[in-house]
């Protein structure tokens, strides 16, 4: 599902913000991705999404090689992903329905489709009701329940999330987890980077944690390695 075979990143900088990364993901796994600040995990979610090639080595998605996926196929790409962001990233002039939907406009679904899809992601996150709030009527929990809903409006067998809850408070942040225990438990491989020890240790989940742009340990079900 997910491989990468011994990749470097080397930003123009010259410091290797990835080096010698080996990962295998299977499909249906939920992953936790942990480390110290400038690690290098942002920089491995950015070659997942092809927003940065790696400076060597291979990645493959869904047997997709990446290294070789030109920029006009990079939609088909993306449908594959669907991605959440600490910062939510919703658009402040929709409300939450058209939020959602859009991404589904974006892949040129009918209409008819759009509308049921729509509204079972949202009652997926339990926000039926507020289909007509706009993303500032909202808690920051909502909002992460609004941008999960729209990251998976378009079925994608991975979910990527970036510090998913970096800006939200403990009860939110086990709200958010339990909802992505459960998009996984649905047959969805759900990757988490976080800094949140808290979360890690109760979900129980795979851990990698890097180090220096290196793969320093990978455990099973929330194992971590301590650094100070
Ligand atoms: N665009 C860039 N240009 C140059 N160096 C960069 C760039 N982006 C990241 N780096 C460097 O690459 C290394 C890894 O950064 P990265 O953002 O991947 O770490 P991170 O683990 O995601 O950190 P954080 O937890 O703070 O988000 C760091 O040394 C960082 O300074």
């Amino acid at each position: 599902m997910i491989i990468m075979e011994n990749v470097t990143k080397t930003y123009t900088t010259g410091v290797p913000a990835l080096n010698g990364i080996d990962l295998h993901i299977q499909k249906g796994e939920f992953v936790f991705i942990v480390g110290k600040s400038g690690s290098g995990k942002s920089t491995l979610i950015k070659l997942l999404l092809k927003e940065l090639d790696p400076t060597s080595g291979k990645i493959y998605i869904n047997k997709k090689f990446l290294n070789k996926i030109t920029r006009k196929k990079l939609p088909y790409l993306r449908r594959d992903i669907g991605v959440v962001f600490q910062d939510f990233r919703l658009l402040p002039d929709r409300n939450i329905a058209d939020n959602i939907a859009f991404a589904q406009k974006v892949v040129e679904a009918p209409s008819r489709k759009i509308k049921g899809r729509v509204l079972a992601m949202l009652s997926m996150v339990g926000l039926l009701d507020k289909y007509k709030s706009f993303p500032n009527e909202l808690s920051g929990g909502e909002q992460q329940r609004v941008a999960i809903a729209r990251a998976l409006v378009n079925n994608p067998e991975i979910l990527l999330c970036d510090e998913p809850t970096g800006n939200l408070d403990p009860a939110n942040s086990n709200e958010i987890m339990r909802i992505l225990d459960q998009v996984n438990k649905q047959g969805t491989t759900v990757l988490v980077v976080t800094h949140n020890m808290e979360i890690v240790q109760q979900m129980r989940k795979r851990t990698i944690t890097m180090s220096e742009g290196k793969i320093i340990s990978d455990m099973e079900k929330g194992g971590y390695f301590y650094e100070d």
